[in-house]
């Protein structure tokens, strides 16, 4: 089995290098810092716990590695506003265009559709993309343990934080966890997807779930589609959710969102 994700981190590094040269740091730093359209990602999670809800990143997602194209039909401000409608506390849109067929337009044009909080979600290798994504907009970044030292993802969290964006840890096993702990942020996700096989497994999130402190947010993401999903992690007060797939298949991804969590 290639490992998905060490090609996924030479292309970015490729990436970057390109957009270095399109446009240089100084100018996209000066575009991020510039941008005071922020919105809480953190805040909007904890105001639907607070009102006994789950909190839900809906993402939109038009294709993976793992699936190739999920969604044909793929209207990112449409599913936004259509989520937002449907109870989703926050987003999460891919612009990572080799892999995903992602692009920074979605993230832009989905964000602008609704009132809800946004992620980048992408693969950051350095921190030039962490500029990027608040030049763009983002109110939230994901930073992948599998693939960053401690000292980088310090760094990364403490930059992200600087430009008033929250930051997503994800981890898939303890040693990724143990890492994440040493950050600030309080949202720790849980990848159910090895990003190196692609098997999914729910017991990832329950096999980690014992070792978080009760004052961190755990994100149980990937391989959520039906309600016995939902309410496994429920059963096991994990009430933060990301989920693409099961959304991005349906008609309509909102309508979708609202038969999974509230029937
Ligand atoms: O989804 C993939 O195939 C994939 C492959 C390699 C790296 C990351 C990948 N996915 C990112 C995600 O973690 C998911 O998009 C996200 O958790 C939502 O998962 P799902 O609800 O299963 O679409």
């Amino acid at each position: 089995m290639s490992d998905i994700l060490k090609k996924i981190w030479a292309t970015k590094h490729d990436e970057v290098a390109a957009a270095r040269k399109a446009i240089p740091f100084a100018e996209i730093r000066a575009q991020a810092e510039a941008n005071a359209d922020r919105r809480d990602f953190v805040a909007a999670l904890r105001a639907k716990h607070a009102a006994d809800q789950p909190g839900i990143i809906a993402e939109i997602k038009k294709a993976s590695p793992s699936k190739g194209v999920i969604r044909a039909d793929f209207q990112p401000a449409e599913h936004a506003a259509d989520y937002a409608d449907n109870g989703a506390a926050c987003l999460s849109v891919l612009t990572d265009r080799n892999y995903f067929q992602g692009h920074e337009d979605y993230l832009k044009a989905a964000r602008a559709a609704c009132t809800l909080p946004a992620l980048r979600k992408d693969f950051m290798v350095d921190e030039y993309q962490l500029f990027e994504a608040r030049a763009w907009s983002a109110d939230c970044i994901l930073l992948i343990a599998a693939e960053l030292s401690l000292p980088q993802m310090k760094d990364f969290e403490a930059i992200a934080h600087a430009l008033g964006m929250s930051v997503l840890v994800e981890v898939h096993n303890g040693e990724e966890l143990d890492a994440a702990l040493e950050l600030t942020t309080p949202l720790v996700g849980i990848n159910n997807r090895n990003l190196r096989t692609f098997e999914v497994s729910l017991d990832t999130t329950l096999g980690l779930l014992q070792n978080i402190p009760s004052d961190r947010i755990v994100v149980t993401e990937s391989g959520i589609l039906a309600t016995t999903d939902v309410s496994l992690m429920q059963q096991n007060n994990v009430n933060t959710f990301l989920v693409g797939e099961a959304f991005m298949r349906q008609p309509s991804p909102g309508k979708a969102l609202h038969s999974l969590f509230f029937g």
